[in-house]
């Protein structure tokens, strides 16, 4: 019998991250967390998982848990997330997702750690003029989050030029839904995501929902993006990790996305049709920085892995945010 390797997964407290661990776990991979905690739990990471509590900078510690067990590819979740905080303060941004990166980059290559998995993000585009987005659409981003990604990109692009370690930059799309069995969701407090928002309202957690804009150019006037399910998002993970060890010689660049695109509204009545109970809906003016749509064309990836989404279904990502907003109740 062969064993898998062990795979260091960065952030996995926290909502993606413990969505890849369990994915890995499943999938019978070594698995062990490194998580400050900032924003993650210690109660999303499984029993049976190592948890390292510390910082992805803390060279010694990274570099003793990398050697200690033997871990053969990072999968890089923790970073900063919310948009509007790192256009008023960029240099948490810059320190956190792209310096600190940097440090971890490093321990890898110190230790010969072999494949490195990244969250990018579709906010590296900024706002394309593009129906569909394709990863050689200009990457133009337009607040810190985005360029401190797109950084994180450049850096993973030049270390593997130079050092035995390929790479694959997965550019999210917007990431919504919860693992289908209910074991782990979005537990982030205070959160600004539209689906997590409009079940926290739909539960009562919230007054209801603003609308952010009804004048952009789109059918309904209301923003449209591509929502992908978290364990689709989480199975593009594992099929990476196969692609860099089958050939360490090629990385990767792709978009994470279904390639179709949802209103506000439509998300609302989605939500809406799941509980009976429609949410209390505000007009608000736009929010700085927000693209009229944002598509991805996912043939790259579709072409690269043999990806097949098994929850591409906007009622299905709502039903599973849902669920998991009903068992978190008042824990987070
Ligand atoms: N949620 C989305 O729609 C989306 C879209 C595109 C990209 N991403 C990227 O996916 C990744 C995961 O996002 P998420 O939504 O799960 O966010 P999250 O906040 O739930 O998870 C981030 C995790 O990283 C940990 N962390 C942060 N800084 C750390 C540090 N310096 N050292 C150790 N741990 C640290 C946090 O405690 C948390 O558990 C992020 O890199 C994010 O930029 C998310
Ligand atoms: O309360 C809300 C929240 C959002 N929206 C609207 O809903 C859409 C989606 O907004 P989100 O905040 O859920 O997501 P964003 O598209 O702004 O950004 C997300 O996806 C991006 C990639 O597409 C980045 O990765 C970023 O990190 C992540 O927050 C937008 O039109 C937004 O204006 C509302 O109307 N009301």
């Amino acid at each position: 019998m062969t064993t898998k390797p062990t795979i260091l997964v960065t952030g996995g407290a926290g909502y993606i991250g413990s969505h890849a661990v369990l994915a890995l776990r499943d999938a019978g991979y070594g698995v062990v967390v490194i998580d400050n905690l900032v924003t993650g739990f210690d109660w999303a990471v499984p029993a049976d998982v190592p948890l390292v509590r510390g910082d992805i900078a803390d060279q010694p510690l990274v570099e003793a848990t990398l050697r200690d067990h033997d871990i053969t590819a990072i999968m890089h979740f923790a970073g900063s997330v919310v948009v509007p905080e790192s256009v008023e303060n960029p240099l948490k941004y810059y320190h956190n997702n792209s310096a600190k990166t940097r440090d971890l980059i490093e321990s890898a290559v110190r230790t010969g750690v072999k494949h490195f998995i990244f969250s990018s993000t579709a906010a590296t585009y900024g706002t394309p003029d593009v129906e569909k987005v394709r990863e050689d659409t200009p990457q133009r981003p337009i607040n810190p989050y985005g360029m401190s990604k797109l950084m994180t990109e450049y850096m993973l692009r030049d270390v593997a030029a130079a050092h035995p370690m390929n790479f694959c930059a997965l550019r999210y799309f917007n990431v919504a839904g919860a693992d289908p069995q209910g074991r782990t969701g979005q537990s982030t407090a205070g959160a600004t995501h539209l689906i997590k928002v409009a079940v926290e309202a739909a539960l009562g957690k919230r007054a209801g929902v603003s609308i952010f804009g009804t004048d952009f150019a789109t059918p309904d006037g209301t923003g449209v993006r591509d929502y992908i399910h978290v364990t689709d998002l989480a199975a593009a993970h594992l099929l990476a990790l196969e692609a860099l060890i089958a050939d360490p010689a090629r990385s990767h660049l792709l978009n994470c996305g279904y390639g179709r695109g949802f209103s506000v509204l439509e998300v609302l009545d989605a939500v809406d049709r799941a509980t009976n109970n429609p949410v209390q809906r505000t007009m608000a003016p736009r929010r700085a920085g927000d693209p009229a749509a944002l598509i991805s064309d996912n043939s790259a990836i579709l072409a690269t892995f043999p990806w097949q989404p098994a929850h591409a279904d906007l009622d299905q990502i709502v039903a599973h945010a849902l669920a998991w907003e009903r068992k978190l109740g008042d824990r987070a």
